[in-house]
């Protein structure tokens, strides 16, 4: 076997030079490669490793970049980026500066569409095909979508509209590993079960041959029944009947399967399904053995696999919303717990294991978690949403129309609020404040360390309608948390310091970072605990008694809390200067979230710098005098 191919391959030419029996070589090395990179930078490894044949052959067999190709969710496109000349790059993943965790048009033109969230590509992939067909350009279009993905309602929307459009070249890839990041669920996932058991289809035919024993010897009738009874029963026919040409499965690890196919799939015209079969962590047996626990490492050494640190560790926002459900759910009986497929990220797992029946992992759903928590609350009993903030943009309408609109008692747990850290711009929980807070029912509740949380979500559960706690990736400062469920005044805030000239009234966990600030400059500190309802008596006070004001959060200035505070401030008719800091009009990419946040403003020397900046006439008067 030859070696040294990888470093070859500079693009998709240098790998389609490159002699087909050298292609189980290349595979090898480059999963390797996928191994050490990931085990030094941390990203997302399970799927990347499942991913390396399928990504060989599809360069190999398609004229990439002409052709399109559509990772979905795109944390399986690290062996892409490699082959398509980010070898090198690799090594800057996820970190400031460099390369992005997901496919990006800005950074390849062999990244055919930005992805991240999940279920996309289908869409993009057939618009992509449309536009080629009116513009009478001959491409191939495919979409690379795993079975986890497949749950989304949006794959099908694609589906079903790709189905009846003519002549367009779209080929959807279902990237079968039998995982979502979580095992699978729903009844999606044991259609492909069946299909790949291919009991079903047998079965089917045996029930059709069965009952023609007593029907007329008709070869025509038999033929028809005999489908028809493969329409109701077989899973393929599923894809099939949407207007899909599906071949499969086939094995995805198999270079001579997957290349003939691809060749002769991309032959056809109009849309074709292709089912591959792969396993999640494929060629490094602890991933192979935990996925799960693979999907999305931080560093480690892959000679040993990850490692618990022997110190115990301070608990995570995530950590203590778990802690707090169980607490809860104990107490509760009409507590349910609805997660859309993110139960490792959203800390459900302990709450699953104690209470199975009141957990529900609904899939890459968001729409329908929300939904179906409103159905739930309707019927008097209470459930809590634990969903990630950015996956929430995707129920904003089931949010409005189906629960707020309707005042329905449903919790809100929004994870990941802020800045995210590695993942970037994508997944950067930078908007629940400016589009909760504009939904006439809805509390928005912003904890400023790990207590308040389970201080706020105890409020929130309490209180009987929609409700939402916001609180950030990662751990806060170590604060102890009670282990009781007592509440506290809805639409209070709490003054920390009292101090002169100028207050700082802090949405969130940036709280300490300003109470170094505070004590600096002998400044107010309060805080507000709740973006809604907003303490307007605390602000009209302190507007009244402090020459100027600052607010604080971990979202975007516009439409943010700080917004919210001039609001009340201007519908008084007050005249007091607002400073409001939080994040700006644009996209933050991807980098270490600590430094991200001092970079914009937002740790203790950010923010006090902003303060001199803007009121630092107001401090001299203050020492002055
Ligand atoms: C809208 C949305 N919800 C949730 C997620 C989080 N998420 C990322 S990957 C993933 C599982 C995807 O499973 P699958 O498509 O089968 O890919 P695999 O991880 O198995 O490679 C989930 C739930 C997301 N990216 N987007
Ligand atoms: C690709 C994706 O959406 C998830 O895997 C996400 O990266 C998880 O993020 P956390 O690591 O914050 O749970
Ligand atoms: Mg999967």
């Amino acid at each position: 076997m030859k070696h040294g191919l990888l470093e070859q391959i500079n693009s998709p030419e240098d790998l389609r030079d490159l002699d087909r029996e050298d292609l189980a070589g290349l595979a090898d090395e480059l999963r390797q490669f996928v191994l050490d990179s990931v085990s030094r930078t941390g990203g997302h490894l399970s799927s990347n490793l499942g991913t390396v044949e399928l990504t060989i052959a599809l360069h190999y067999v398609f004229n990439t970049p002409h052709d399109r190709i559509i990772w979905d969710v795109g944390h399986q496109s690290y062996p892409h980026k490699i082959l398509t000349g980010r070898r090198e790059q690799m090594s800057g993943l996820r970190q400031a500066g460099g390369i992005s965790g997901f496919p990006r048009r800005s950074e390849s033109e062999y990244d055919a569409f930005g992805t991240a969230h999940s279920s996309t590509s289908i869409s993009a992939a057939l618009g992509m095909a449309v536009a080629s067909r009116n513009a009478g350009v001959d491409r191939q279009h495919i979409a690379v979508i795993g079975d986890g993905a497949m749950t989304a309602g949006m794959a099908f929307e694609a589906m079903n509209n790709a189905g009846v459009i003519p002549d367009v070249n779209l080929l959807v890839i279902l990237n079968d590993n039998d995982m979502s990041i979580s095992p699978p669920v729903g009844a999606m996932n044991r259609y492909l079960a069946r299909l790949l058991s291919g009991q079903f289809y047998a079965a089917a035919k045996n029930v059709g041959r069965a009952v023609l024993q007593h029907l007329p010897p008709v070869l025509e009738l038999a033929r028809r029944f005999e489908e028809h009874a493969k329409g109701m029963v077989t899973p393929a026919t599923l894809f099939e009947e949407l207007g899909f040409n599906y071949v499969g499965p086939i094995d995805g690890h198999d270079l001579e399967s997957l290349i003939p196919t691809l060749q002769n799939l991309g032959a056809l015209k109009g849309p074709q399904f292709l089912h591959v079969v792969t396993r999640k962590g494929q060629g490094y047996k602890l991933a192979e053995a935990d996925p799960v626990l693979y999907h999305g490492p931080g560093k480690f050494d892959p000679s040993v696999g990850i490692q618990k640190s022997a110190q115990p560790s301070r608990p995570t926002f995530t950590q203590v919303f778990g802690q707090w459900l169980c607490d809860m759910g104990e107490h509760d009986s009409r507590l349910t717990g609805i997660t859309p497929a993110m139960r490792e990220g959203s800390g459900m797992v302990e709450f699953e294991r104690k209470f199975p029946t009141r957990y529900f992992d609904v899939g890459i759903a968001e729409q329908h978690a929300v939904t179906f928590a409103g159905g739930i609350a309707c019927e008097g009993q209470k459930p809590v949403v634990a969903i990630y903030s950015t996956f929430l943009q995707r129920a904003y309408d089931q949010l409005i129309h189906d629960v707020a609109l309707q005042n329905l008692d449903v919790t809100f747990a929004l994870d990941r609020a802020g800045i995210v850290g590695a993942d970037g711009a994508t997944h950067a929980g930078n908007y629940d404040i400016a589009f909760l807070r504009c939904v006439p029912n809805m509390v928005v509740a912003t904890p400023s360390d790990e207590n308040e949380a389970r201080l706020l979500l105890n409020t929130c559960y309490e209180y009987p309608g929609p409700a939402s706690v916001r609180y950030p990736r990662g751990a806060g400062a170590g604060t102890a948390v009670t282990a009781d469920l007592e509440t506290v005044p809805l639409g209070k805030s709490v003054v920390r310091r009292e101090g002169r000239d100028i207050a700082l009234l802090v949405f969130g966990t940036r709280l300490p970072e300003a109470a170094k600030v505070a004590d600096t400059l002998n400044l107010t500190l309060v805080d507000m605990r709740f973006v809604k309802p907003l303490d307007t008596e605390q602000v009209l006070s302190l507007a009244r008694t402090h020459r100027a004001l600052v607010t604080i959060e971990e979202g975007s200035v516009m439409g943010g809390a700080g917004s919210a505070v001039t609001e009340a401030i201007n519908a008084a008719a007050l005249v007091c200067p607002v400073l409001q800091l939080g994040l700006p009009d644009q996209f933050i990419d991807h980098g270490d979230q600590a430094r991200l946040l001092a970079g914009l403003g937002l740790d203790a020397a950010g923010i006090e710098s902003s303060v001199r900046n803007r009121f630092g006439g107001l401090l001299h008067e203050r020492s002055a005098a």
